[in-house]
């Protein structure tokens, strides 16, 4: 199907791959004509949509590809439509939203499957935490045997058959390195390059960034960690904790990672200490039978903000009891507020606090230098370990691949508070920062995808009003 729309001048690229070197650089020149061609050229494609009367509804982006500036040792792709950068949940539900309504994208994806954050970087046992209806994209449910907390692998299936209903398929093995808008063309222009080292340049007239909250690991640099001498491995290569039995295992970090990672060796037989180095949120996952995070959200439509934290408050002291005394301070800011201005995401606990409760998780304060098979803490106790699980986290990676620094801030989130962080200028988008889980990713998607279908669809109308007009003007001469 998608043959038709992708255009390889090959025998272009192939003659000039064979002028010598001198006269590369003499062609350099050419190349800007040859851009701009091919631009009239997409253009005019485009314009001539209506003329493809077989034209399925969901059709592929099309793609011009011709020879590039940089010694033509790169590709350049004309892509007519957005490119999302990220096939994780976000990427998919914006390109869901285009195909629906009939616009071409291309979808670029550094890892060699859909939703790798869920693939390959989280742990077997892992369930979403919060109910199905609210971890669903747009326009395609659950299935309906899934449970209130679909597991990883339901998770991943759903995905995939996300991916197969609405036909989006993206590139594989492309790592953006580079976007930026070139001011001259009104164009941005994304280069991307694969594990063999090739290189591709995309030029689009929309960017929707799509890499995620949690796109890099955060490892922090604590001292003696090289001295340490045993395993130390990030939460995200975390797998299970089967061949932990009987270890010592320090997990930096009391997160839901933390939480979670802590629990699983536990059930696994190894005995886990958390470090807990300032303060953390611990609600129930349920109260009465209800999810705490439908219920937070319920309130809300009511009451102020303030208000259903200190009811949530009140509910987990109920339920949970005091767990200060086991080493768990609570912040003084509630856990909705310290979600919204900083982004930390309360634990929904599974299990983990039982288990902290019967000492079978330790829970000690912060470290304050590794040595050989020890740690040390901040309160002079010394530990023996076997290894380290760092569940420190992870942070965005746009500053290190978007150059632009008005809409995104350094920390790789949009600058603009909820609900404005989702659309900058020059076709700039960004999907699944609002620190709102899987149903502010869908929101913000649905906003994207209608936002790029009208101007998509008004160009399209003022092409089609072109047409007659001319011809009008032919007859009459
Ligand atoms: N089942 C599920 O749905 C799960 C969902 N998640 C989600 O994934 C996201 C990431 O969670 P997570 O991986 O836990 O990351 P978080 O950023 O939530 O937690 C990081 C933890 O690491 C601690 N930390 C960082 N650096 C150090 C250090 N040098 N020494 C000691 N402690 C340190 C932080 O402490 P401090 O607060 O002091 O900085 C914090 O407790 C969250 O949104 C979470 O809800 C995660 C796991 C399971
Ligand atoms: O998992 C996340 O990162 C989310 O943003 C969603 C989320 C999980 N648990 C929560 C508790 C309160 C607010 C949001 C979440």
């Amino acid at each position: 199907m998608s043959h038709r729309y992708f255009l390889y001048l090959k025998p272009l690229q192939s003659t000039i791959s064979l002028i010598p070197n001198k006269l590369q650089q003499l062609s350099l020149s050419l190349s800007y004509n040859i851009f701009f061609l091919a631009l009239k050229f997409a253009n005019s494609c485009k314009q001539n949509q209506e003329s493809y009367p077989s034209e399925p509804t969901f059709s592929t982006a099309r793609m011009f590809s011709f020879a590039d500036t940089d010694m033509f040792s790169r590709r350049c792709v004309w892509v007519n439509g957005p490119v999302i950068v990220g096939a994780g949940p976000s990427g998919l539900a914006v390109a869901a939203g285009l195909r629906e309504q009939g616009v071409p994208f291309v979808v670029l994806e550094r890892a060699d499957c859909i939703a790798s954050l869920w693939q390959k970087r989280t742990y077997d046992r892992l369930k979403l935490h919060l109910p199905k209806q609210f971890c669903q994209l747009p326009k395609f449910p659950f299935p309906d045997h899934y449970p209130e907390y679909p597991t990883k692998r339901q998770f991943i299936e759903y995905l995939e058959s996300y991916a197969r209903h609405f036909d989006i398929n993206p590139q594989f093995n492309e790592c953006v390195q580079s976007a930026k808008y070139d001011q001259v063309c009104r164009l941005w222009r994304v280069k991307t390059v694969s594990p063999d080292g090739s290189e591709v340049e995309y030029i689009c007239q929309w960017l929707v960034v799509a890499t995620g909250e949690n796109a890099e690991r955060v490892v922090p640099e604590i001292d003696g960690l090289k001295e340490f001498g045993g395993e130390v491995i990030h939460a995200c290569d975390y797998k299970s904790g089967e061949n932990y039995k009987g270890k010592k295992v320090l997990v930096v970090g009391c997160g839901n990672s933390g939480m979670e990672v802590s629990l699983d060796l536990c059930n696994h037989e190894a005995k886990p200490a958390m470090v807990v180095r300032s303060s953390v949120h611990v609600l129930p996952r349920e109260i009465f039978g209800k999810s705490t995070f439908e219920l937070a959200m319920f309130m809300l439509k009511w009451l102020p903000l303030w208000l259903v934290d200190k009811i949530m408050l009140v509910l987990a002291w109920m339920i949970l009891g005091n767990i200060q005394k086991y080493g768990l301070k609570r912040p003084s800011t509630g856990p909705l507020e310290l979600k919204n201005t900083q982004g930390k995401t309360p634990v929904l606990d599974i299990g983990a606090l039982e288990k902290i409760r019967s000492r079978e998780i330790q829970v000690v304060p912060g470290i304050r230098r590794f040595s050989c098979g020890m740690v040390e803490l901040v309160n002079g106790e010394k530990l023996e370990i076997d290894s380290v699980v760092l569940a420190t986290g992870y942070r965005s990676n746009v500053p290190y691949w978007l150059q632009e620094t008005e809409f995104f801030s350094k920390n790789g989130f949009p600058n603009a508070p909820f609900p404005n962080g989702w659309k900058g200028k020059a076709g700039l988008y960004a999907v699944g920062f609002t620190r709102r889980g899987l149903s502010g990713a869908s929101a913000d998607a649905m906003k994207i995808s209608q936002d790029i279908a009208k101007v998509w669809k008004d160009d399209l109308k003022q092409k089609k009003q072109k047409v007659p007009t001319h011809r009008r003007c032919i007859s009459t001469f």
